[in-house]
């Protein structure tokens, strides 16, 4: 069986139509590294270019960058590029701020949308925490309650009195796939938006924000999309909506005449509007840079390596694994799945994940059991999917 799999990891990978972009990426031979989805391996150019925008724009330009550099604009053109991977049309994307910062004014701004007598946030019940905690805050601020419900759950859960649910599109502990167009579909026809917190999904699938109109989106640039630690986040806010946006954190970027330092504030027009202060120029621009990889991938590609990469560690690591010692908790349904693997593991999971890290396969663990394998498919091969299942065959066997 083992030899079996071995041949078929060759095949799978002669036959990767995306295997020459792992040259494009930083990487060592020696490490299996399925962390991707926690931190984005770094993009070849991107040094070179932060050593440009440092010791030419701002070394060298300094002040003049806001406008010979194209600084001020950057947040909405690098928005741009990354709504051409999450189905955005131009103009409805800033990049900017932290996903926490954005979930909250995504959920305000979708609050103050609500009609009357709409005073339920509904939450994803697994949602990452952040979004958990500033949803909260929103809803206290705005005299909401919060309501819990299972992501699976929300289309029959949103009725008269929900103003909005936010839903992770990819749930970061199992990796479960939430139906998109399902579920917003369903928040509408109940009277309510939808905010989609896209951080595991943008550049692991294809997403059609557009296409399944949903209200407002997030997400975060550090994980698919390689932007770097502590990458600027995102906020969509479509087209229609954006006259009607009131952003909860009016800064002076989001106004329509900065220069103006006008003491009345006037939102700006278009995707500016969900601005808030002065744009992280140096990462903004090493995201900008690591986005470049992207240029020439189809997401559709993207998603059919994803699900041949994750089926086939998972048969690998039945074969491999000790019986009874892990439990995928990943769904298997394709229409299910994100771009990662979890594992549940009852027993010691995180020595075990120290163990795979000091062994050269770096995933990560979430308490208090979950051995979670990201899978990023611009740089992940199938014979590194199939030593990854080995080693952690021989963990386990201790
Ligand atoms: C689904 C999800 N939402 C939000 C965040 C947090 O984003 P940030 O730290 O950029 O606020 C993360 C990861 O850190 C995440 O996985
Ligand atoms: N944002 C992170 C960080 O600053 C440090 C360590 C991990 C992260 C993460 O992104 C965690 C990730 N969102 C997760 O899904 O677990």
């Amino acid at each position: 069986m083992p030899r079996g799999l071995a041949a078929e990891a060759t095949a799978l990978d002669d036959g990767d139509v995306l295997r020459a972009v792992r040259k494009e990426f930083a990487l060592d031979d020696g490490t299996v590294y399925l962390d991707g989805n926690s931190l984005g391996a770094l993009p070849r150019t991107v040094a070179g270019r932060l050593a440009e925008v440092v010791g030419d724009e701002w070394g060298r330009l300094r002040i003049r960058s806001w406008t010979e550099s194209g600084w001020w604009e950057a947040p909405e053109r690098v928005g741009d590029r990354v709504g051409r991977l999450v189905g955005a049309a131009p103009g409805q994307i800033v990049v900017g701020d932290s996903t926490s910062v954005n979930v909250f004014k995504a959920v305000v701004a979708a609050v103050r949308l609500a009609g009357p007598g709409r005073d339920e946030v509904l939450v994803d019940a697994a949602t990452f925490p952040t979004d958990g905690y500033v949803a909260a805050s929103a809803a206290r601020m705005t005299g909401c309650r919060i309501r819990e419900a299972d992501a699976r759950d929300i289309p029959g859960e949103a009725g008269p009195r929900t103003a909005v649910a936010l839903v992770n599109h990819v749930d970061y502990r199992s990796g479960r796939l939430h139906d998109l167009a399902g579920t917003t579909a369903a928040v509408h026809a109940a009277g309510a938006r939808v905010v989609w917190d896209l951080c595991h999904s943008a550049g692991a699938l294809p997403v059609a924000l557009d296409a399944h109109g949903v209200d407002l989106a997030v997400g975060c640039t550090y994980k698919y999309l390689n932007g770097g630690p502590g990458a600027p986040a995102y906020l969509y806010v479509r087209r229609d909506l954006q006259p009607r946006f009131d952003s909860p954190l009016p800064g002076w970027n989001s106004h329509t005449d900065p220069f103006a330092m006008d003491s009345a504030y006037a939102p700006a027009d278009g995707a500016a509007r969900g601005r808030v202060g002065t744009p992280e120029i140096l990462s903004l621009l090493a995201l900008d840079a690591a986005l470049d990889v992207w240029d020439d991938v189809a997401l559709t590609a993207v998603r059919t390596k994803s699900l041949a990469l994750t089926d086939f560690f998972l048969r690998c690591v039945e074969a491999y694994a000790p019986e009874g010692r892990v439990e995928s908790i990943t769904p298997a349904a394709h229409a299910e799945r994100g771009s990662q693997v979890s594992l549940r593991c009852a027993d010691g999971a995180a020595g075990v994940m120290a163990e795979l890290i000091r062994r050269g396969v770096v995933g990560d663990f979430r308490r208090p059991d979950v051995l979670r394998f990201g899978f990023t498919p611009l740089y992940t091969g199938f014979a590194e999917a199939l030593r990854a299942a080995r080693v952690l065959g021989e963990v386990l066997a201790g």
